[in-house]
């Protein structure tokens, strides 16, 4: 008799589930896949939350491990259904070494790879990033661009070019004979810069603003826009992906899908200012308050500086150089292609997102205080 969701129930591991992304993954799975059965977060370091979700009726397996070490992986997906990879660095302020972000992002991917073909999981779901387009290193904009747009994706910066590695050599394991002789079945998500609750760059922004006495003062001109992606719409197209993944291989497998949702493109400050400024922040300056060649003097001061102190101290400040190149360039999207290819539409508004991670920073910065 053909499994019906309800019966079926299958194992998902989410790498890197402890995470601010994961952590939503995690729970989106737990409320709406029904065919789970156990639950596999993998990550280098557990959150203590995940006790709490070991009451429900899907079996929760906390597992700390390191994407880097093999056989941890493999462990981790012997006898997956499907594996969500979204365990990566995000570091583009210099706190880790351009070799430990390869190790983690590429070859941590790689094993990921490798171990599903060595233990038979057919469907692989790998977290992206729009920075595998860009903004590239001579800052031409992205507008409203989607996944078949042309676009000189040259990049220099560690953090790109891992990631850039990392979903090649995804796409390119689709297909790959696992063991039992199926093929995998990968695709490649590619979220914009994602905000809501647990974003650690909006409380940082929103902890400088309070000790600046409620102020923030304008760096980037309000034309550059940025598109931005509430983080319960890209758990939510991990979600989806996953599943449709199996009935829709044909079509899916190889291929990338950019996160998006209703969010408003506007310039990273102004965005940040609709979930900030509520919070009692003002943006100070219709206009830069600094000339650009400052900014751009004030960066590579920040990088210096971060060089000299390495031996002593680690600084990573917001404002570097590469950081003041991606906020200085347009770059967003508009694309339906996820729509097309497996039915996603947003599951949060834009009010609803807006609502969700303004309440988020009031109370991130009350425990700040
Ligand atoms: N934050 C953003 O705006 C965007 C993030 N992404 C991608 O989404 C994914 C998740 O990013 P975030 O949630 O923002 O980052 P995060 O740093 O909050 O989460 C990453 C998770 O991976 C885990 N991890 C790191 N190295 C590991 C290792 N060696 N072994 C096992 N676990 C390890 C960390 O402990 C953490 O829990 C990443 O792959 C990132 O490249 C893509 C686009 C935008
Ligand atoms: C100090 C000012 C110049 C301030 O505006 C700097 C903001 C800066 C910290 C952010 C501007 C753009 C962000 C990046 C963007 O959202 C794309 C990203 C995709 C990812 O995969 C990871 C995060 C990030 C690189 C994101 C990081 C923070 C910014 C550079």
């Amino acid at each position: 008799m053909a499994d019906s969701a309800q019966a079926q129930k299958l194992v998902y591991l989410v790498t890197g589930g402890c995470g601010f992304l994961g952590e939503h993954v995690v729970r989106m799975l737990l409320q709406r896949e029904p065919r789970l059965g156990e639950l596999r977060v993998f990550d280098r370091h557990l959150g203590p939350w995940l006790e709490e979700l070991k009451t429900g009726p899907v079996r929760v397996t906390a597992i700390q491990g390191d994407v880097t070490e093999a056989h941890e992986v493999a462990a981790a997906v012997a006898g997956a259904h499907v594996v969500i990879h979204t365990a990566g660095l995000v570091d583009v302020f210099g706190r880790a070494s351009p070799e430990t972000i390869h190790e983690v992002n590429v070859q941590g991917t790689r094993n990921v790879i490798e171990a599903c073909v060595q233990t038979g999981t057919q469907f692989l779901v790998y977290t992206s990033s729009m920075e595998v387009v860009g903004p590239n290193t001579k800052g031409h904009p992205f507008y409203r661009g989607n996944e078949d747009t042309l676009y000189e994706a040259v990049h220099r910066h560690p953090y790109p070019c891992s990631k850039a590695l990392a979903e090649r050599l995804v796409l390119e394991a689709n297909g790959r004979e696992v063991h039992g002789g199926l093929p995998l079945v990968t695709c490649a998500l590619r979220p914009t810069g994602i905000y809501g609750e647990g974003h650690q760059i909006m409380r940082d922004f929103y902890r400088q603003g309070l000790r600046l006495g409620g102020w923030l003062f304008r760096a980037i001109p309000a034309s550059v826009e940025h598109g931005r992606v509430y983080v319960g719409n890209v758990a939510w197209m991990h979600v989806l992906a996953a599943r449709e993944l199996e009935r829709r291989a044909a079509l899916m497998g190889g291929q990338v899908y950019f996160c998006y949702d209703g969010s408003p493109y506007k310039s990273y400050e102004d965005f940040n200012m609709e979930f900030l400024g509520p919070c009692g922040l003002q943006l100070v300056g219709a206009r830069p308050l600094l000339p650009y060649w400052v900014l751009v003097f004030l960066a590579a001061l920040n990088a210096l500086l971060q060089w000299l102190l390495r031996p002593l101290v680690l600084y990573v400040p917001l404002l570097n150089p590469y950081t003041l190149a991606v906020a200085s360039t347009t770059f967003t999207v508009s694309t339906d292609k996820a729509q097309r290819h497996f039915g996603y539409e947003p599951l949060f508004s834009w009010e609803d997102s807006r609502t969700r991670t303004i309440l988020w920073v009031q109370a991130a910065g009350s425990s700040a205080q």
